[in-house]
């Protein structure tokens, strides 16, 4: 093609040259990177305004300025300290969060060829610039919006724009200098070729481009994940029952004393220890961690929340070559029709895979590793390969004539020829002889050899051009055969995930015979099988029904993929797909997880959510782990919060409704709820037990609120006999109440985490030592606030040796209920233990 280009461009030939690194470099720094969405990364200043500016931090802070203003300067002190330790906690862990993925998003970031300084570079996306000439091939996405200087057989996928989901033709542009309005010579940012090549000028880069200005609502329109709705869901829930207790105290404290600074104070630290405002940033660093960790072990994640749905994926689909093969794939004969020697078949492939324009295939890149023919052919027209018609057609001059040559998928090949090649002259192809073909089709197929047949056509010498109505009429020249091994770890891999719960389904656009003969040669697990054709007149209700049991797709058209995948999802899977290819990239969008690899083409590796730097399934096993173990920990932070954190708040409030006193002071409630937060912050790199990992786990909202509903009233129970004792057993008055139950509920809030963290018994599995040190660190701190003189500042007192008794003997016999009592509470809707 390099030849063909520089042959035409004969108009502007300064343009066509593209720019030199030093002009290029110099408009980039004019214009800016080339980025649709300008990620700027938000100020450190600007994260802690945002922070302020939330309403409950706000609250917080009116209420240290009223207290100031009162003359309660202590109480200033404390809420501001506060504030600001926990503002810092926040940002610095999503900071690091937000580091990881922007370092994994640019490891996998998509790069273009482009000409520069006269000779073609590989260089990244972002630093295009107007007046770059850029090279594209099919399966590669514009990288900004241009004329096409040059094309051969180049269509466009503009869906992405335009919603219209036929590729469009492309055309060189008349004269590049002056770009029309014809979109049929531009291409744009955001679509990509799916078949042909071309050459680009870039005239807009960036925000400026169609794309770019689309982006951001695009962006904001991309739908949460079911986790992402179910975890918001459960905040609005709390933000509720939040809303409602704050609302309930400052109603009694009205009612019974009038409202005081003190009560507002108290209902706004209520509200402050209620809402799970580190719920963000735990799943954040939990997700970004678990993200670092996969990175190590090749599974490079490009959306967040990806982890997750990869731990809750039940369905795993994959195409074939690559993931179950080698894709080492090698020409191993060619047979004539009438099973006599196959020359003439391998030359004619080879001039046809040499000779066609638009995408190659890895069959031709094994076709093209044999050596030439002897005698030469020269490129009339073409009808490039697409994953439709699954054949390519060249028409060439060899010898004397005008031959057209075409080669496919060998059984729809054959429906196009009407004669077959037999020794120097040409049969009828009657019906004996097709069935003879059809049965040699598959008995090769069943050896686990991929095949291709080759037909041609001979055409007057001045015939020029070639319409799809040409491919009919053929003679059938026989078949080329290839291997390409399987590779022998898949068996293993789809092994783990089928113990994982993953049941993994093949979706190939290869004969149903050569993908049989893979599924016994690896000893897969796999039932039935559908075809593309079969595929095609079902309706979508019945291709739901079927496409739960069938595990094998044969045969099937890229838009069949993303189907499937679309009717797996309305039968309630949580689909994964896996593929490389341009064909598979429609799929790949489709799905819940979007996998490819990362020498996929880069529709594929755009389309993906996550890519494996080995094309392997055991390292996909690895990032399914992975998923859920963040899973894990999500939950373990959810149903903390659910269980200790509301119970304690819930006590709290019917306290004030009977006490003469505020059951805490305002402030050693603030103390309260950072010190827990800080204790859980281990929790993004804690373990999870093996039988937790075991089956896939979508959200459940009832498990969270069983849990809630058993493990709340619980604490609830514990706080109220504390209060008891403390006013009818020791007499307390306000400060040793407060203070021994300041002592008793960060005790009993912290030491639970050890419990919930697994469903085991809590001594048969091991915190993570981040976490140990976390939880008993502020632990540690609480008890020497409380219980030194430290604590006169923040109104605790010192206890008397029987109390403190009591409280460790309340909390003991807490712990012990929580342990026997959070098998109960854990238990899934289908009896199996959650993790
Ligand atoms: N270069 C080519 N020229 C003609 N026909 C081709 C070419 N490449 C592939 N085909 C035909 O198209 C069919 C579909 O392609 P292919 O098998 O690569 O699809 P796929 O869905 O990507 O399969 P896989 O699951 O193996 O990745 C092939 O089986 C073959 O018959
Ligand atoms: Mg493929």
């Amino acid at each position: 093609m390099q030849d063909q280009l520089s042959n035409t461009a004969t108009t502007r030939p300064d343009l066509r040259a593209g720019l030199g690194e030093a002009e290029a470099a110099r408009r980039l720094a004019q214009v800016g990177p080339n980025l649709a969405v300008i990620a700027v990364r938000r100020s450190l200043l600007a994260r802690i305004a945002k922070r302020l500016m939330e309403p409950l931090v706000a609250i917080l802070l009116i209420a240290a300025v009223i207290s100031g203003a009162t003359g309660d300067w202590r109480s200033f002190g404390v809420i501001v300290v506060i504030v600001l330790l926990s503002t810092a906690l926040d940002i610095a862990q999503e900071r690091k969060a937000e580091d990881v993925v922007t370092a994994l998003r640019r490891s996998v970031a998509v790069k273009a060829t482009v000409r520069r300084d006269g000779a073609l570079r590989e260089i990244p996306v972002h630093d295009i610039v107007p007046g770059d000439v850029v090279r594209l091939t099919a399966g590669q996405s514009a990288p900004a919006d241009g004329v096409v200087l040059e094309e051969r057989d180049a269509m466009a996928d503009e869906a992405a724009l335009t919603g219209e989901p036929y590729a469009v033709e492309k055309r060189a542009a008349p004269d590049p200098s002056v770009p029309g309005d014809d979109p049929a010579c531009r291409l744009f940012a955001g679509t990509s070729l799916v078949s042909g090549e071309a050459e680009m000028l870039v005239t807009e880069t960036g925000a400026r481009t169609r794309f770019g200005s689309i982006a951001a609502s695009v962006q904001a329109t991309e739908p949460p994940t079911a986790f992402e709705r179910g975890v918001h869901a459960l905040g609005m829930l709390i933000l509720r029952l939040t809303g409602f207790l704050v609302l309930f105290v400052l109603l009694t404290q009205l009612m019974r004393q009038g409202l005081t600074l003190e009560s507002f104070m108290f209902a706004v630290a209520l509200a402050v220890g209620l809402t799970p405002e580190l719920l963000p940033m735990i799943m954040t660093v939990t997700l970004a961690s678990g993200a670092a960790r996969m990175a190590k072990r090749k599974v490079v994640v490009k959306r967040l929340s990806a982890i997750h749905d990869l731990g809750g994926m039940d369905v795993l689909c994959t195409d074939k070559t690559g993931t179950l093969t080698q894709a080492h794939i090698t020409h191993v004969g060619s047979l004539a029709a009438d099973g006599g020697d196959g020359a003439a078949v391998t030359a004619a492939l080879w001039w046809n895979s040499r000779l066609v324009g638009g995408a190659r295939t890895n069959l031709d890149d094994a076709i093209l590793a044999l050596p030439a023919p002897a005698e030469t052919a020269e490129r009339v027209a073409d009808l490039p390969f697409d994953f439709e018609r699954r054949r390519s057609s060249v028409l060439l001059r060899r010898g004397e004539g005008t031959e057209l040559v075409v080669k496919g998928a060998p059984e729809a090949l054959l429906s196009l020829c009407d004669r077959v090649q037999a020794g120097g002259a040409e049969r009828p192809l009657d019906v004996n002889e097709r069935t003879r073909l059809e049965g040699l089709i598959d008995a090769k197929g069943r050896e686990g050899l991929r095949l291709l047949g080759v037909a041609r056509r001979a055409f007057p010498a001045a015939k020029d051009s070639l319409g799809k109505a040409d491919e009919s009429g053929l003679v059938f020249l026989g078949f080329a055969m290839f291997l390409d091994p399987p590779k022998a770890s898949a068996t293993e891999a789809v092994t783990r995930l089928v113990e994982a719960g993953v049941r993994v389904k093949i979706v190939s656009g290869d004969a149903a015979a050569v993908v049989r003969h893979l599924v016994e040669t690896l000893k897969l697990p796999a039932k039935g099988m559908l075809t593309g054709a079969e595929i095609a007149a079902l309706g979508d209700a019945a291709l739901v029904k079927r496409v739960r049991e069938v595990d094998l797709f044969v045969r099937v058209a890229p838009d069949q993929k993303s189907r499937i995948v679309r009717a797996l999802r309305r039968a309630g899977k949580t689909v994964g797909f896996m593929g490389d290819g341009i064909n598979d990239a429609p799929a790949i969008h489709a799905a819940d997880v979007g996998l490819s690899v990362d020498d996929a083409t880069d529709v594929a590796r755009e389309a993906a959510d996550i890519i494996l730097l080995d094309s392997d399934l055991g390292v996909l096993a690895d990032g399914v782990a992975e998923g859920r173990r963040t899973y894990a920990n999500i939950m373990k932070y959810v149903r903390m919060g659910a269980s200790s954190n509301f119970g304690n708040m819930l006590s709290m409030a019917l306290a004030s409704l009977v006490l003469p006193f505020l059951p805490l002071a305002p402030l050693q409630i603030l103390l309260n709820n950072l010190l827990y937060d800080v204790s859980e912050v281990g929790i993004p790199f804690d373990q999870a037990d093996p039988e937790s990992m075991a089956r896939p786990r979508a959200w459940d909202m009832r498990q969270v609120l069983r849990f809630t509903l058993i493990m709340g009233p619980l604490s609830s129970v514990f706080d109220l006999a504390t209060f008891a004792l403390l006013r009818l057993a020791f007499d307390a008055d306000v400060e040793v109440f407060r203070t021994a139950w300041f002592v008793e509920s960060i005790t009993t809030q912290i030491l639970v985490i050890f419990l919930i963290r697994t469903a085991r018994p809590f001594w048969s599995s091991r915190p993570h030592p981040a976490l140990a040190a976390t939880s008993l660190g502020a632990l540690a701190a609480a008890l020497l606030i409380a219980l030194t003189p430290v604590g006169r500042l923040l109104g605790f007192a010192a206890l008397p040796a029987p109390v403190l008794a009591a409280m460790a003997m309340v909390s003991l016999a807490y712990l012990v209920l929580a342990e026997k009592l959070k098998r109960v509470a854990m238990r899934g809707r289908h009896g199996v233990v959650a993790p």
